[in-house]
């Protein structure tokens, strides 16, 4: 059979809206093994490395695959918890803490669910569930603020491809970026504001983005603009001047010129230009995982004291902040715009019996 269909479907089935939360992925394990299945995964999405395949495949399989997943499996252990990945672990919470407040709003009909763009829980599997459950349209709300290519547009790419083999697809709204959505800013305006009341001021604010190839850049990618604006929202918002913030890009790959300026290179440089206290906040990072909490919290902090600076602090992502969720329940609901909930369950199961319909 070409497309599957829904297995247990019936007349009398209420129809749902069903909201999709997404996010990276991550390994399972902090363990080579691990690393090497997530990576492989990931550096083999043509989305996100934009190189011939059969040289991409060449250096992944014979380089990459052979060094990288041990030295990462050990950054990994540095952020592992009780509950596996942080980013899995934060997603999960962030999707519990939506569908109760969808819950409170809509009652049963609207249903959450989280998914990774590699890894598990897979968009496959979720979506399944989601249609078995019911759902009829279907929300999809990748959790990256800005979009890129690499990251939202895969995602699409997930879901589209996992389309190609359904017969009943759901009516489909795909949130692409919120990076200059009012709510969004403010949440994070409101994290950086609180911050400050316990820690006070640092001479510089960072807002540090996971970077791309500059190539993408210059290939048509927006994302390096929204990073640039959601920047200046924030600065907007905490009414900052200038000389009092700045935006840098972290976590390069490879060997080719990535976004510039580099986080590290930066925060090196910052003592002897003077700046001798620093906050960082990375608002491209709706959960915080191996790139903030390992890379900045730790690995940067080392650069900027090594380099003579005194203060250093990591401001963390929204994570399941109440206005982080109050944020993403704006989208869904956004986003919902004109579509009817299911109101008549009773009338419509009545007549499906009436007809002799259901299944
Ligand atoms: C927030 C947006 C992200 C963009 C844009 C992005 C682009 C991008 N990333 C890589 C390579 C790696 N990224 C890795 C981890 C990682 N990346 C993001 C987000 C974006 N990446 C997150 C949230 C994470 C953390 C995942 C976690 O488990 O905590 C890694 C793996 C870690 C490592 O081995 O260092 C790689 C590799 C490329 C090449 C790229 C754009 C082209
Ligand atoms: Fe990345
Ligand atoms: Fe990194």
């Amino acid at each position: 059979m070409k497309y599957t269909g829904r297995q247990h479907f019936s007349h009398s089935q209420s129809k749902k809206i069903g909201v999709l939360i997404t996010n990276l992925g991550t390994p399972e394990q902090p363990t080579t093994r691990a690393l090497r299945s997530y990576l492989k995964e990931f550096l083999s999405d043509p989305r996100v490395i934009e190189v011939p395949r059969l040289l991409w495949w060449l250096i992944l399989n014979l380089v990459i695959l052979r060094i990288r997943p041990r030295r990462s499996a050990k950054a990994y252990e540095t952020v592992w918890t009780d509950e596996g990945s942080p980013l899995l672990a934060i997603t999960k919470a962030q999707a519990e803490a939506l569908s109760h407040k969808c819950k409170e709003a809509y009652g049963e009909d609207v249903i959450v669910d989280y998914a990774m763009r590699y890894g598990k829980p897979a968009i496959r599997d979720v979506l399944d569930s989601l249609f078995e459950r019911g759902a009829e349209k279907l929300i999809v709300l990748p959790l990256y603020p800005q979009y890129c290519a690499s990251t939202t547009g895969s995602t699409f790419d997930a879901i589209a491809s996992d389309f190609t083999q359904r017969r009943w697809l759901p009516e489909l709204r795909f949130v692409n970026h919120y990076h200059d959505h009012p709510p969004f800013i403010r949440a994070l305006a409101d994290k950086i504001r609180a911050h400050w009341d316990t820690h006070g001021r640092a001479d510089k604010l960072l807002f540090s983005y996971h970077g791309i190839p500059r190539r993408y850049l210059t290939n048509g990618d927006p994302y390096h603009c929204e990073c640039y604006k959601t920047s200046r929202l924030l600065a907007e918002e905490l009414a900052l001047k200038p000389d009092e913030y700045m935006t840098t890009f972290q976590s390069r790959f490879g060997r080719e010129e990535w976004l510039k300026p580099y986080t590290d290179e930066t925060l090196k440089a910052f003592p002897d230009q003077g700046v001798q206290s620093v906050q960082v906040c990375c608002p491209g990072f709706s959960a915080d995982c191996l790139e903030t909490i390992e890379e900045i919290g730790e690995e940067n902090r080392e650069y900027f004291m090594h380099a003579g600076g005194k203060r250093y602090e990591y401001i963390a992502a929204l994570n399941s902040d109440a206005s982080h969720i109050d944020m993403m329940f704006d989208l869904v609901r956004q986003n919902m715009h004109g579509w009817t909930l299911d109101k008549n369950d009773e009338q419509r199961a009545a007549l499906a019996r009436a007809l002799g319909a259901s299944q």
